[in-house]
């Protein structure tokens, strides 16, 4: 597993080494120094004209360090301090001293030169509002030059805890993180202005936060095998789970189509579509391998019937909003008693009838809502969805008792009781219609395949995200068709077997 900690827990991460563990401060900050110099040492960047900026805090005291050290290289050093001396903490003031022990000089304005590089060591994890007045201009300012930009341990400007942009931020070409890549370094926009981020181990004890039931983790892609379902040799279709997909309506037979053959190429090993009779003879054609059974109008003893037949249940691509679907959707969340897998209409409809998730059992459903989607759900607009995605999708999953994946370039699950998981496969080929009714597919897949709601979740999303990048690979950011993500599943699933 990944972690990915916020301000608070690298903080509390970095106390912890010093007071319990007793490895100085300062010593912690010549590590993290020394790391920045040596990759940008790896990395072959010009360091003919250096200009490092600080601030105040700790991560201004790892930019005097850096600077000392790359003075004690005999290389041409600016140093230029934009932080308030009083703020100033007793590492930051002891680094200082030290930089001009070695004969460094310290200027408190920033000029545009002609710099090869500049290193970020403003603000650190330490950002706690808004960037305003002066240092609003210097980022603005170094933001236009030329330099290639290192930021130490997160671009300044960029929040560790949700990636926004606090005002504006400086865009690195290169980040040097310290022990754990910030939460904000995984999300947009903050991933993209760190640029290539760089990880140092400078020994700051991790495992506290590793433990903490608030810690952000994903998956190791390059583990990904382990965490699929066996596939027996002494098996048969009824092993791999039947699945129901209610999903379609007229002239949407795809989504219902997305579903079923996402879910079987997952592994599932048998599919009943229930959709619109205008759907019946569109999806016998495309996926001869699904069962079809198809209504005119509501008929709840059928909808009974296919709920005792199936070992898991998804419904909602593509039903549309009306009162048949309505019926339907109210029944079988009512009812239903294997896993539930809820999308896109499915979704729209609860947003407008919360009563039917009133007593609902726990662990029983997944909720798969894109950004909009979850704004109706939550009545919280987008863009404050986009600046608290942890805490909005932990909010829902305590309110109802289902997993909820909370979908995006970074796809967040959360649930109750369980640590909350962020992806980081996939790519923008995948930001296209139909991309949604194949993840919930796969998702459906690992369910009748004996995963749990989390889990299935968790890895679907992952899974979900390998496909767009193998399908990348073949057809490039632009062609990626959603069916073709069925074919990414099947490569990806394939390299297990190698
Ligand atoms: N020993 C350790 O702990 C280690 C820490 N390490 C390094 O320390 C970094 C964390 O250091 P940190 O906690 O001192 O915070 P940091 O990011 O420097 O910022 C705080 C300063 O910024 C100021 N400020 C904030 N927002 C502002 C704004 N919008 N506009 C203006 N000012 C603003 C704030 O001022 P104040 O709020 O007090 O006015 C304060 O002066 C971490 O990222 C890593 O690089 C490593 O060396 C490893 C060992
Ligand atoms: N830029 C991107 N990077 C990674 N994943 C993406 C990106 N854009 C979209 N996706 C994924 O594609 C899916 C889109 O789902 P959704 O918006 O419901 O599509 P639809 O309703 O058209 O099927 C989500 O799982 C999302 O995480
Ligand atoms: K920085």
């Amino acid at each position: 597993m990944i972690y990915f900690p916020d301000a608070g827990q690298m903080k509390a991460a970095d106390r912890y080494t010093i007071d319990v563990l007793g490895i100085p401060s300062l010593e912690l900050m010549e590590r993290a120094a020394e790391s920045c110099v040596q990759i940008m040492e790896a990395e072959g960047i010009d360091l003919s004209k250096i200009c490092v900026i600080c601030g105040s805090g700790n991560n201004g005291g790892d930019g005097f360090a850096i600077a000392r050290m790359l003075k004690e290289k005999k290389l041409d050093v600016e140093l230029v301090f934009i932080g308030k001396e009083v703020s100033c903490t007793e590492e930051t003031r002891r680094q200082m001293q030290l930089f001009q022990k070695v004969g460094g000089r310290i200027s408190n304005t920033y000029e545009e030169k002609e710099y090869s590089v500049i290193v970020d060591a403003i603000f650190g994890v330490g950002l706690s509002r808004p960037i305003e007045g002066k240092y609003f201009e210097i980022i603005e300012s170094l933001n236009r030059s030329k330099a290639v930009r290192v930021a130490v341990d997160i671009p300044s400007g960029i929040s560790a805890d949700t990636g926004c942009v606090m005002g504006t931020a400086v865009r690195a070409d290169l980040t040097v993180t310290f022990q754990k890549r910030k939460l904000g370094l995984i999300f947009y926009p903050g991933c993209e202005y760190a640029g290539r981020v760089f990880i140092a181990d400078i020994g700051i004890c991790t495992e506290k936060m590793e433990e903490d039931a608030e810690t952000v983790f994903s998956y190791e892609p390059s583990l990904f095998s382990e965490l699929l379902p066996e596939r027996k040799p002494d098996s048969h279709k009824g092993t791999y789970g039947k699945v129901l997909i209610i999903a379609g309506s007229k002239g949407m037979a795809g989504a219902a189509y997305l579903n079923a053959l996402s879910a079987y190429r997952t592994g599932a090993g048998l599919v009943q579509i229930y959709t619109v009779e205008e759907n019946r003879m569109i999806l016998q054609q495309l996926l001869p391998e699904a069962i079809i059974t198809a209504y005119d109008s509501y008929d709840e003893e059928e909808v009974r019937g296919l709920l005792t037949w199936a070992d898991v249940v998804c419904i909602g691509s593509g039903i549309g909003v009306n009162e048949c679907s309505e019926k339907i959707l109210e029944m079988v969340v009512k009812n239903v008693q294997v896993p539930c897998v809820v999308d896109a209409d499915g979704l729209n409809i609860l947003a407008g009838h919360p009563q039917y998730l009133e007593g609902i059992s726990a662990g029983q459903f997944v909720f798969t809502p894109h950004l909009k989607e979850m704004s109706r759900l939550t009545r919280i607009d987008v863009e404050t969805l986009k600046s608290r995605r942890i805490d909005a999708a932990r909010a829902f999953a305590e309110k109802y008792p289902v997993v909820c994946v909370m979908k995006d370039a970074r796809t967040v699950v959360a649930c109750a009781g369980r640590q909350t998981y962020v992806n980081i496969s996939g790519n923008a080929a995948m930001a296209k219609a139909g991309s949604g009714d194949v993840l919930a597919g796969i998702i459906t897949g690992l369910l009748a395949q004996g995963k749990d709601c989390f889990e299935g979740a968790c890895i679907g999303v992952l899974l979900h995200g390998m496909a767009g990048d193998a399908a990348k690979v073949e057809k490039g950011s632009y062609s990626v068709l959603a069916r073709e993500l069925a074919d990414g599943i099947a490569a990806v699933l394939s390299r297990k077997e190698d």
